[in-house]
């Protein structure tokens, strides 16, 4: 799951500037996804996201470089590998993105929360690329109590996380 994990705070840390919908307001006199989301923090946040993952994979491997191993755990080949991780971190913001979105169209201003989906967005969006990139990765490493379990530890993690983002001045909001 770290691959699904840090692009959120990378995104914190790292992004800014223009915004991914271009300023671009709606029928509805609301943004598409607002300020909070932008092309530096999605492009950051992949990127970091995609290099944890690609750590994690040298590490399990016993330190061979992923350019001449084949990780039946991840996929079978490195192509595969670097497509599931991929899915995870992009996915995964993929997922706050869209959630943004179902914000705005909900009157709800930049920041605003909204319980259980801020905390389980991302891993939601993790998991469904992931799962369209690879069905069979997917359920060969997830079984419904490990699903139950990240359902149940993530949204608590997130909690601690942005109230570390907030303590240290990263985030607006400690949610
Ligand atoms: C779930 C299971 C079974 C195991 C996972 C355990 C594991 C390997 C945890 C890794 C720790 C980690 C990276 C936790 C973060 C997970 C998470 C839910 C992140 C969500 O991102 C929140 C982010 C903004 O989110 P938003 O856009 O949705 O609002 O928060 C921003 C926070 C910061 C920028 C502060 C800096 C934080 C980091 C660099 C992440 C590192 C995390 C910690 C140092 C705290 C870890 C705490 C515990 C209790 C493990
Ligand atoms: N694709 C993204 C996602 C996040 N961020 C940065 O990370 C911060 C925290 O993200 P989040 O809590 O998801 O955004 P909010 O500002 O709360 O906006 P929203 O109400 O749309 O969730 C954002 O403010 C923004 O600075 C970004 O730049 N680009
Ligand atoms: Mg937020």
């Amino acid at each position: 799951m770290l691959p699904a994990y840090i692009p959120s705070p990378a995104a914190s840390l790292f992004g800014g500037g223009k915004p991914l919908d271009f300023n671009v307001t709606l029928k509805d006199g609301e943004r598409v996804f607002g300020d909070g989301k932008t092309f530096r923090g999605l492009f950051a946040g992949t990127i970091i996201g995609l290099f944890i993952g690609i750590a994690q994979m040298v590490l399990v491997s016993g330190g061979y470089s992923p350019f001449d191993i084949q990780l039946p755990k991840f996929g079978s080949s490195f192509i595969g590998s670097i497509l599931v991780i991929f899915s995870l971190s992009f996915g995964s913001l993929l997922g706050d993105l869209f959630m943004s979105f179902l914000k705005r169209r909900l009157k709800l201003k930049r920041g605003a929360p909204l319980p259980v989906i801020d905390q389980l967005d991302f891993v939601l969006g993790a998991w469904l690329l992931v799962y369209l990139a690879s069905p069979v990765w997917f359920i060969s490493n997830f079984t419904y109590k490990i699903i139950l379990i990240i359902l149940i530890l993530t949204p608590l993690l997130h909690i601690v996380t942005n109230v570390i983002g907030y303590l240290i001045g990263v985030k607006k909001e400690p949610w």
